[in-house]
């Protein structure tokens, strides 16, 4: 079991986590399965999460980032161990899970598929507080104009009537974090936000999650198969190798020093590019 602890007081702690999907069923599905093992997806997994703290996910393709964002919302249960947000238990009651949905938002790879393609703008970024009762009706427009601009897409270029196919992929994204950080939320799990992006706009999307995190203390799990934009905004990197994290510290600490064998793959596969000189970059820009 693999503990860290932040200095802050945690918002997230997750303890001995684990999950196996039950096997698949039908015919088919038990004759693939035959002499097959459970599968293990999360494997003990334990670390905690500070207020406004950003900590990445790294790990290859089907090493269970996915899962274990889920698991953290309560999206998919957890075979044993314990996930605790601002110090509860992640409720089961429908009144707590509301609120608690509205404290710890998800942001996806796809920002296309993730948009309602019949909604206007307007009415995707400002749907959460229309159905948490926070504006009525005649006040949609100011508030979208409110939530665009502090996502980087500035009023007076008419955004608000626009459909999701009318966007460039880095405008999507911006969008789908609009939506998703309208009503304030603690915690945004943000699962591969910018791999489907162009990688020229890539920078300009993790500032933004950046910036967000710092003005609204918004803590941020940061997953990505690719440590080379893992870098740019993690305070901290937890690394992810069949189930299990195999190794968790500071960005700088696991960048410079790695000691399992795999960080030290993953990392030969990126780039040897000056890491202090990418984050000042970012600093500068930020
Ligand atoms: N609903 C499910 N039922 C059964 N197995 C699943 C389910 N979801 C995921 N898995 C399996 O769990 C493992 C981890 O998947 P997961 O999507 O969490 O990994 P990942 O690291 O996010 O991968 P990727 O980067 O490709 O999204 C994979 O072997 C996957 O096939």
């Amino acid at each position: 079991m693999t503990i860290a602890t932040t200095t802050s007081t945690p918002l997230l702690e997750v303890d001995d986590l684990c999950k196996s999907y039950a096997p698949k069923r039908g015919l088919i599905g038990s004759i693939l399965a035959r002499g097959s093992k459970p599968s293990n997806t999360l494997k003990n997994i334990s670390f905690d999460l500070g207020k406004g703290e950003i900590l990445g996910v790294v790990g290859e393709s089907g090493s269970g980032k996915s899962t274990l964002g889920f698991t953290i919302l309560g999206l998919i249960e957890a075979s044993s161990g314990s996930v605790r947000f601002a110090g509860k238990s992640l409720p089961r009651d429908a009144r707590e899970l509301r609120t608690f949905r509205r404290s710890a938002q998800m942001i996806f790879q796809d920002p296309y598929q993730s948009l309602n393609p019949r909604f206007r703008i307007k009415d995707i970024v400002t749907e959460p507080l229309l159905v948490y009762g926070l504006i009525g009706n005649g006040e949609v427009t100011a508030a979208a104009e409110e939530v665009l601009d502090l996502v980087g897409l500035r009023p007076g270029k008419s955004y608000l009537e626009r459909f999701p196919h009318e966007l460039s992929g880095g405008q999507r994204q911006r969008v789908s974090i609009a939506r998703a950080v309208v009503l304030k939320p603690k915690l945004l799990i943000a699962d591969e936000p910018v791999s489907m992006l162009d990688v020229s706009i890539r920078a300009g999307i993790l500032r933004l999650l950046r910036s967000l995190s710092a003005s609204m203390e918004m803590s941020v799990v940061y997953i990505s198969h690719d440590l080379s934009t893992v870098r740019y905004i993690c305070d901290r990197v937890a690394v992810m190798y069949r189930g299990e994290i195999v190794e968790i510290g500071s960005t700088d600490q696991i960048i410079a020093y790695p000691v399992h064998p795999y960080t030290k793959r993953l990392l030969s596969a990126v780039p040897r590019i000056s890491f202090a000189e990418k984050r000042q970059r970012v600093a500068q820009h930020a």
